[in-house]
């Protein structure tokens, strides 16, 4: 059952979603001044979770341990997920052969949570041959058989009745006839007609597509969504305050900087270095309101929407190429690509929106050779036209596919390259807070590159990769009590991480005090600074980029 949030929050209505059209309004209120490091509020476990999927394959469905190894054979993988154990495996449900356990203590805690009910529902919908339900109906299922069977409290369900389901918003966009569809199939297969009715399904449908959650490893990794009464009332800015952590099922509130006593506590719904067009229709689309945060204010002005060159500048075989791209005229009527009402503003547009298809369309690949090859053509869109500063969407998720499909490719060195423009270059100027929980997990896996690379031959001459890797960890080290908390599974795996390299450095340099090695470390990362140095020219031909 969900926890109660503690006393460090309260619920108040927000002066931020006064315009919300329906719904209270509400939003989450710091009880007491908070500091990077605090948590602000800890759950145990969210009222109601459903894993995508492809994670039901491999996921323990009770405490979430993921046990497939991405990259298995490669640098990454050996440093990402250190935190799950070499021996993680899960089974099957024998019951509804559709959910897996890592243990027979998760599988009791889940069975009394609920699974008692739900494991019938599984089953008979597993042995419908090609029936497989949107993750968001599964959600639905297991809440429904809960409440009906007394496992949920009155309290508890009456504040995730509050939340605002949207449906009128529902009723008027193209998804409504499958929300119709889904909520029918919801009754139907939770065997709960004679206790809730379509239109009530309908509208709890509604409260999960629009307020759920998603649920990610420490080390980001989406897993599927969650929805809870407390937590959804946490209500979005651009510019957040805080953000969601997990450990497992246990979900907590972290600051993201200072905030004070009776200051309402913000988190980021929307991927918010988009610039600001995209931003506000991604916002609108999928939770129905036009965010006017500190940084939407700013319009675009603000450092996410900023071009390197002016598009007044962009170089005529460019204006030759946007006239030409194929589809410009569906580019063009995107709002999310809208520039300016000028000539030259259209042709940014317009290659604007191309560098975003090209992100999208290598997310549909099959073969990572194929992906690469877009991303590449997307990055030198962004390169080539020299209007992309390093930080303005999509050039830097461009890099992060980019460096996946290379490892993927077994291309380390370039792999490790990108890694590094996007640890010193990149991060600093996309997410500026320094602990950032996206920038430290991939310091983090920079440095299990680099620590991968020390036990090979030198992948870049002259520089010291065992001391390299050593300056990134420390620099995890230093930095994950604030973004993931003392206690969590990643903190103490890079802890544990970082004193094993340490006390093996000190045995081959033969010296007692790790401490020591820190100045050499420093030299190291200037050398690797001054071999991949900041240039506008990066990533005309990926390789070409190590002096
Ligand atoms: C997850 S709920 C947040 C809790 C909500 N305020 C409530 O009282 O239930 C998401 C909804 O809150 C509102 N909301 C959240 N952030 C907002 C913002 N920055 N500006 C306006 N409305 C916002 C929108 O109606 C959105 O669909």
């Amino acid at each position: 059952m969900a926890q109660r949030p503690n006393e460090n929050v309260y619920f108040a209505r927000s002066p931020i979603c006064d315009a919300a059209s329906s719904g209270s309004g509400k939003g989450l209120f710091a009880n007491r001044a908070f500091a990077p490091g605090d948590a602000i509020s800890v759950i145990e476990r969210p009222l109601g979770t459903s894993l995508d999927v492809s994670r039901l394959e491999d996921t323990c469905s009770n405490c979430f341990l993921w046990t497939t190894m991405p990259h298995a054979d490669h640098g990454e993988a050996l440093g990402a997920r250190l935190y799950v154990p070499e021996d993680a495996r899960v089974d099957v449900c024998t019951g509804c052969r559709s959910v897996r356990y890592c243990g027979k203590k998760c599988q009791t805690a889940a069975w009394k949570r609920g699974h008692k009910y739900e494991c019938k529902v599984l089953k008979s919908i597993n042995s419908m041959p090609g029936r497989s339900l949107p993750k968001a109906v599964f959600a639905i299922i297991d809440m429904l058989s809960r409440r009906k069977n007394g496992l949920i409290d009155d309290r508890t369900w009456a504040m995730l009745c509050e939340l605002d389901g949207h449906v009128d918003h529902f009723r008027m966009s193209e998804v409504w006839s499958d929300i119709e569809l889904m909520a029918t199939g919801a009754l139907h297969y939770s065997g709960t007609g004679n206790t809730f009715d379509r239109d009530f399904v309908i509208s709890m449908l509604g409260r999960v597509l629009a307020n759920s959650l998603t649920i990610i490893t420490p080390s980001l990794d989406p897993m599927g969504i969650m929805i809870d009464p407390h937590l959804c009332r946490i209500n979005h800015s651009c510019d957040p305050n805080a953000f969601i952590m997990m450990d497992g099922p246990q979900v907590s509130i972290r600051p993201l900087r200072e905030i004070k006593k009776d200051e309402e506590v913000l988190i980021s719904y929307c991927d918010t270095t988009l610039p600001y067009a995209r931003r506000q229709l991604d916002l609108q689309t999928r939770w129905f309101f036009t965010c006017k945060c500190s940084k939407c204010k700013l319009g675009t002005t603000a450092p996410e929407d900023e071009w390197k060159t002016p598009p007044k500048d962009l170089a005529p075989e460019w204006k030759a190429k946007a006239k030409e791209m194929s589809g410009r005229q569906a580019l063009l009527d995107d709002p999310a690509n809208y520039v300016g009402p000028s000539a030259d503003e259209k042709h940014v547009a317009v290659l604007q929106g191309k560098a975003f298809e090209c992100h999208r369309e290598a997310q549909l690949q099959e073969r990572f050779p194929d992906s690469l090859r877009i991303l590449k053509e997307g990055m030198s869109i962004c390169s080539q036209t020299k209007l992309w500063p390093i930080h303005r969407q999509p050039y830097p998720s461009l890099r992060d596919d980019c460096i996946y499909a290379l490892l993927e490719l077994q291309k380390y060195r370039e792999a490790f390259t990108q890694s590094f423009v996007r640890y010193r270059y990149v991060m600093p100027k996309l997410q500026r807070t320094s602990f950032h929980p996206a920038r430290v997990t991939q310091t983090w896996s920079t440095a299990m590159l680099a620590f991968y690379f020390s036990q090979e031959a030198p992948i870049i001459p002259g520089v010291e990769m065992p001391l390299v890797a050593l300056m990134l960890m420390r620099e995890t080290a230093g930095l994950c009590e604030k973004s993931h908390g003392g206690k969590n599974t990643f903190t103490i795996s890079v802890k544990k991480k970082l004193r094993e390299v340490e006390s093996a450095l000190c045995a081959v340099l033969g010296v007692d005090d790790p401490t020591i090695i820190t100045t050499e470390g420093s030299e190291q990362m200037d050398i690797l600074e001054e071999k991949i140095p900041f240039n506008d020219d990066l990533d005309v031909g990926l390789e070409a980029i190590v002096r």
